[in-house]
């Protein structure tokens, strides 16, 4: 069968209502477009485990820099998407999903206002509330989130659990290039490889953070000390912003890395701001690092 594209959240929902009575499951990937291989990797998961698999494609207004324009081919995404193994994908855009009398927001206290969004403010809230809303459209049986955006991912597991809303939240691991380390991401599509291997400097700086905990090493001062030596020594173009310990739960910085925990980086090159990070929950974890999916 062919994919079915909806072009609004309008068209989709009679579709939607016709696949609830069917009582099949339903896995949702939610984007922002310009589709790349992680996406697929995210996709193939919720077809591998789903009857059906919906793809949403929208750039979010207000998780992106305000008045930025998000670059993407829907043709191109709707084509990968089916590809992948999507059997509907639904796009919008800014006039149907923020009309001007648009109003409710995902409130998630303090947690929401670290990490990424220390850099971006409205970054964890806008990604929150854009998931619980394509969540909410879909009503999936389990929607998957990549590991990539670490507190993206949790705040809406969060979510999903105190809004006692019936969606099982599937953690994808982050998919890498194995020569580099970088997360495949859409904002670092346009990098050349000299740049692209600077930015994985920063996964290899956590792993060397994780090493050293491994190792014993509990003190989160001489921890982050040791990933940003690292790392100020391997960058060139791009600058700091932080290097943290966090509680896994409420992302506040710990003195002592003890399970579970996020070690989490932010670099910019005034353009680009890369982050990056191990949400470490389990010993496993700890030894082995997080399960990552490599890219040739
Ligand atoms: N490298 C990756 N590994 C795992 N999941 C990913 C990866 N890239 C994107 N995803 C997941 O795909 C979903 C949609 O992400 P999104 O469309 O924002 O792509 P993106 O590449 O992260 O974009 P951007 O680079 O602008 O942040 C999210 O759940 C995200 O975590
Ligand atoms: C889930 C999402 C589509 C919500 O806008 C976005 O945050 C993303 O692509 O990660
Ligand atoms: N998937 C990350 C969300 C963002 O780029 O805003």
């Amino acid at each position: 069968m062919p994919v079915e594209h909806y072009t609004s959240v309008a068209k989709a929902r009679p579709r939607l209502r016709e696949l609830w009575g069917t009582g099949r499951s339903i896995g949702s990937v939610h984007t922002l477009g310009a589709l790349h291989v992680a996406h697929g990797e995210v996709i193939k998961r919720a077809a591998g485990e789903n009857d059906h698999t919906i793809v949403t494609v929208y750039p979010n207004k207000i998780q992106l820099f305000p008045g930025s324009v998000y670059q993407y081919d829907l043709e191109e995404d709707v084509a990968f998407a089916e590809h992948c193994g999507a059997d509907i994908v639904i796009s919008s855009d800014d006039t149907e999903m923020y009309p001007p009398d648009y109003a409710t927001y995902v409130d998630q206290g303090d947690r929401a206002h670290r990490l990424n969004s220390s850099v971006f403010d409205y970054a964890s809230r806008g990604q929150v509330t854009g998931a619980i809303r394509w969540i909410s459209l879909c009503r999936p049986t389990a929607s998957y989130f990549g590991m990539k955006d670490i507190e993206q991912s949790l705040l809406v597991q969060r979510a999903v659990k105190d809004l006692l809303i019936d969606c099982d939240i599937r953690h994808v691991p982050c998919v890498r290039y194995r020569d580099t380390g970088v997360p495949v991401s859409s904002r670092l599509r346009f990098l050349p490889l000299e740049r692209l291997t600077e930015v994985g400097a920063v996964y290899h700086a956590l792993e060397t953070g994780r090493r050293l905990i491994c190792d014993g090493e509990t003190n989160a001062t001489v921890i982050v000390d040791a990933v940003r030596e690292q790392l100020e020594a391997a960058l060139t173009t791009f600058q700091i912003l932080y290097v943290t310990v966090a509680d896994a739960e409420t992302f506040a910085p710990v003195d002592r890395a003890e399970l579970p925990f996020i070690l989490h980086v932010a670099i910019t090159d005034g353009t680009i701001t890369h982050f990056d990070g191990l949400c470490l929950r389990t010993e496993q974890e700890l030894a082995e690092s997080p399960e990552v999916i490599w890219i040739p």
